[in-house]
């Protein structure tokens, strides 16, 4: 990437699993495939210092643990130029050795170096940090990336929110939600506003249903203390399903620039009413979730969750959007369905469905399923799919989400992230599921699709997503 300036990205939490996992084996993949700058340095940060080499055998194993084989070819460029720093907001008047570090890389790098702060810490850190940057005069000119979730309540992000605009401009803030940097979850919209087969049919005429669903088989034990404080519906319902939900909602914008496209998307947001957790929500919990380590005895933490949402606007009035996540279910898949109209029965038959689906995982695959006419000499329907695999489209290769949107926050674009209106939004539509309206979390079995309360929410369909729809792959496995 020729134009970008020289990089310091500070990694504060960069022996926690998130970056381990994902942050680390993306940095990976934009050094193996050329987009990062050609000078830049990796400053790690974390309560406990650690000596540099160590820092460097981290990031080797977390290559070779998290990431592909593209991402392991590419730990050199990782480590040639790293070093691992104190966290900077330990003390209230000592910023430790990170200014230094950057001095030090200004004149080694370059004094146009673009510092990128990413904070792969627990949501309870994010304020401490931030206050710190602030304090030491370490924000001016910088990029900062806030992971989610960003706030755990109304109040607590509205906190934050004014905390973070004390010390940075907006333009200067990410608010990641990888599911957003899926190559599928964008295809949402280049599919629908490029093509109206799909486009003519995205309204309430014309679709009767909206899933999005995201099972997985993953369990929590690894992170079970993060998990019971979170539970699935911070963890996930209010951050990745409302907001690849509002993709789906979203009116076409007014224009394709960068900005349009976020302003679409936090409308569609501004449209969410408010959830209704007596009539539209199941909360559930995994048996066997309270015998982990590090979980209460008497956790009430929900592993699941299913959400029906309706988005007052002309467009969708009256079609109930499903949304669905819960750890230890029966599958793995991330799926967005359009059921469609259809008549009930066509010739005296039964008519099956019809849908157009969008399978987020990996590269992603766009599907539509249709009532067709069965081969042979009787006038018979079955049901087809239309099944195109997006990596078959060349040059078939994506960017991991992650690796995505760090691109994007190199590049200074915002269109992927989440705004302070948006994430406003979500929080005032989310916030009756918070306190004591609240429902109770109904116990399900390993291995299952969750309690069966939750199929009251998506009559008179039923899920689209069955026992033979797992993408095949433990998303984290
Ligand atoms: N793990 C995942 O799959 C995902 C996580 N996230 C988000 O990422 C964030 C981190 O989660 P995760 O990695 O799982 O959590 P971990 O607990 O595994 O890691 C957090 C790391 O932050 C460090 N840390 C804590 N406080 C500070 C601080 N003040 N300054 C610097 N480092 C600090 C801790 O280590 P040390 O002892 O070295 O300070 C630890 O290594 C959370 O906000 C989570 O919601 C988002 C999507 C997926
Ligand atoms: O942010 C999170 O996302 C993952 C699912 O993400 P993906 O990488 O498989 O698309 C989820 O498992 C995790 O609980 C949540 O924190």
């Amino acid at each position: 990437m020729p134009d970008l300036p020289p990089l310091a990205l500070v990694l504060h939490g960069a022996r926690g699993d998130l970056s381990k996992r994902m942050v680390l084996p993306a940095l990976a993949t934009l050094g193996a495939r050329g987009l990062l700058p050609e000078r830049w340095a990796l400053l790690g940060t974390g309560r406990r210092s650690i000596p540099d080499d160590e820092f460097a055998d981290l990031v080797r194993d977390a290559l070779s643990e998290f990431g592909d084989e593209e991402a392991q070819g590419a730990a050199d460029v990782l480590t040639e130029r790293l070093a691992y720093c104190q966290d900077v907001s330990a003390s209230d008047d000592d910023p430790g050795d990170l200014p230094e570090a950057l001095d030090r890389l200004r004149g080694e790098l370059g004094e146009d170096l673009l510092v990128v702060h990413y904070l792969a810490v627990p949501p309870e850190s994010f304020a401490g940090i931030t206050r710190s940057l602030h304090r030491h005069g370490l924000t001016d000119g910088v990029r900062i990336v806030y992971e989610k979730p960003y706030g755990t309540s109304p109040d607590s992000f509205r906190e934050l929110d004014a905390l973070v605009h004390e010390a940075f401009d907006e333009e200067q803030v990410f608010r990641i939600d990888h599911f957003l940097g899926k190559e599928a979850t964008q295809n949402l919209h280049v599919v629908r506003f490029a093509n109206e087969l799909f486009g003519g049919a995205w309204n309430r005429e014309h679709v009767a249903q909206v899933q999005v669903d995201v099972p997985e088989t993953l369990d929590v034990a690894d992170r079970a203390e993060f998990y019971d404080a979170t539970g699935a519906s911070l963890d996930m319902l209010v951050t990745h399903l409302f907001q690849v939900a509002a993709t789906v909602a979203m009116e076409p914008p007014v224009g394709l620039a960068a900005g349009d496209l976020l302003a679409a998307r936090d409308e569609a947001l501004a449209r969410f009413r408010p959830l209704d957790p007596a009539h539209d929500v199941v909360l559930g919990q995994f048996e066997g979730y309270r015998d982990l380590d590090d979980v209460a005895d008497d956790s009430s933490t929900d592993t699941f969750v299913a959400a029906r949402l309706w988005v007052d606007s002309d467009r969708w009035r009256g079609v109930p959007f499903v949304l669905r996540t819960g750890k230890r279910m029966a599958a793995s898949a991330q799926q967005v369905t359009l059921l469609l109209r259809a008549p009930d029965r066509m010739f005296g038959q039964d008519v099956g469905p019809n849908q157009v689906s969008v399978s987020l995982s990996g590269s992603g695959t766009l599907r539509v399923t249709t009532t067709v006419k069965r081969p042979g000499p009787d006038l018979a329907l079955d049901t087809g799919t239309l099944s195109l695999p997006l990596a078959d489209v060349e040059p078939g290769r994506s960017l991991p989400p992650y690796a995505g949107l760090l691109a994007d926050v190199l590049a200074g674009d915002r269109t992927l992230f989440t705004s302070a209106e948006g994430l406003a939004a979500a929080w005032e539509a989310f916030a009756p599921l918070l306190g004591d309206r609240r429902p109770d979390v109904q116990p399900y079995a390993p291995g299952s699709w969750g309690p069966a309360a939750a199929d009251a929410l998506v009559e008179p369909f039923g899920w689209a997503l069955g026992p033979d729809d797992s993408d095949g792959s433990d998303p984290k496995g």
